[in-house]
């Protein structure tokens, strides 16, 4: 039985990159990735989310060709903008693909995809997965000219990068962080894209971001990932849905929006 909080009110994409971190680590066959995968669409989750990067540090080509026929949900699949990952991509054909940069020796993906610097190569892989049929999104930083250069590639959909304030210091640097992202979501929905977030978040953080009603989408892996050793999978699953519909469903009743 899938578990619902309130469809329709924010989307929550579980990124199961570091089951797979937790595997490789120890060169097992546990924990499955796959597994995750649908028990965390049971617990909640709208649609999965997982990166396969070029070093395969965590996922890996087979945990992703296994996986798509199985989910019941939707398959997110991030990848660098190398031909290598659109050929795969291309011949999985998830539901959605999100373009990020990569850096082989970066501890996690720090930054957004320069868009507006990489124009026509990341143009070319849009078209590319569009004839696919597949819907990109390109993971940005929330700024202005990154939304543009992402629309003016033809990208339908961004990914909000939310790094820097999940690591911001004070409480001025959360906010004023927090604020960019605001402005970038208005921007965004402006544009006529549709704006995603993610990256860092976690069961303190996230509340501000899931109240920015222009954002459908929530990518959260890491730290869902963490709080399942103590709580369970399922339970992590469910309480960081529930987090993010309550917050949204705050900040809709306080805009007097009704909800979905
Ligand atoms: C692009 C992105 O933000 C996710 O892929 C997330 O960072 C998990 O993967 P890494 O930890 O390998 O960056
Ligand atoms: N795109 C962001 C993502 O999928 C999850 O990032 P994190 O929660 O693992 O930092």
């Amino acid at each position: 039985m899938i578990f619902h909080a309130s469809p329709g009110v924010i989307d929550l994409g579980v990124n199961i990159d570091h089951i797979a971190t937790l595997r490789n680590a120890r060169g097992t066959t546990y924990p499955d990735p796959v597994q995750g995968a649908l028990q965390a669409e049971e617990a909640g989750a709208d649609l999965i989310t997982l990166h396969l990067r070029e070093d395969r540090r965590h996922i890996r080509d087979a945990d992703v060709a296994a996986l798509r026929p199985l989910l019941r949900t939707r398959m997110n699949l991030e990848c660098a903008v190398t031909q290598e990952m659109l050929d795969i991509a291309c011949r999985i054909g998830p539901q959605d693909v999100c373009l990020v940069p990569e850096r082989r020796q970066e501890v996690t993906t720090e930054g957004g995809l320069d868009v507006a610097g990489n124009f026509e190569r990341v143009q070319a892989a849009c078209r590319q997965l569009a004839d696919a049929g597949i819907r990109v999104s390109l993971f940005i930083d929330p700024d202005a000219a990154q939304l543009q250069a992402a629309q003016a590639c033809g990208a339908p959909v961004v990914e909000l990068h939310t790094g820097r304030y999940a690591d911001a210091e004070s409480p001025e640097e959360t906010a004023s962080e927090l604020a960019r992202i605001a402005h970038a979501v208005d921007e965004g929905v402006r544009l006529g894209l549709r704006v995603n977030a993610g990256h860092g978040l976690h069961y303190t953080n996230v509340q501000p971001i899931a109240a920015l009603t222009g954002i459908h989408e929530l990518n959260i892996g890491h730290a869902i990932v963490a709080h399942a050793v103590f709580a369970g999978w399922q339970n992590a699953v469910r309480e960081m849905k529930a987090i993010m519909v309550a917050a949204r469903l705050s900040a809709l009743a306080v805009a007097g929006r009704p909800a979905g």
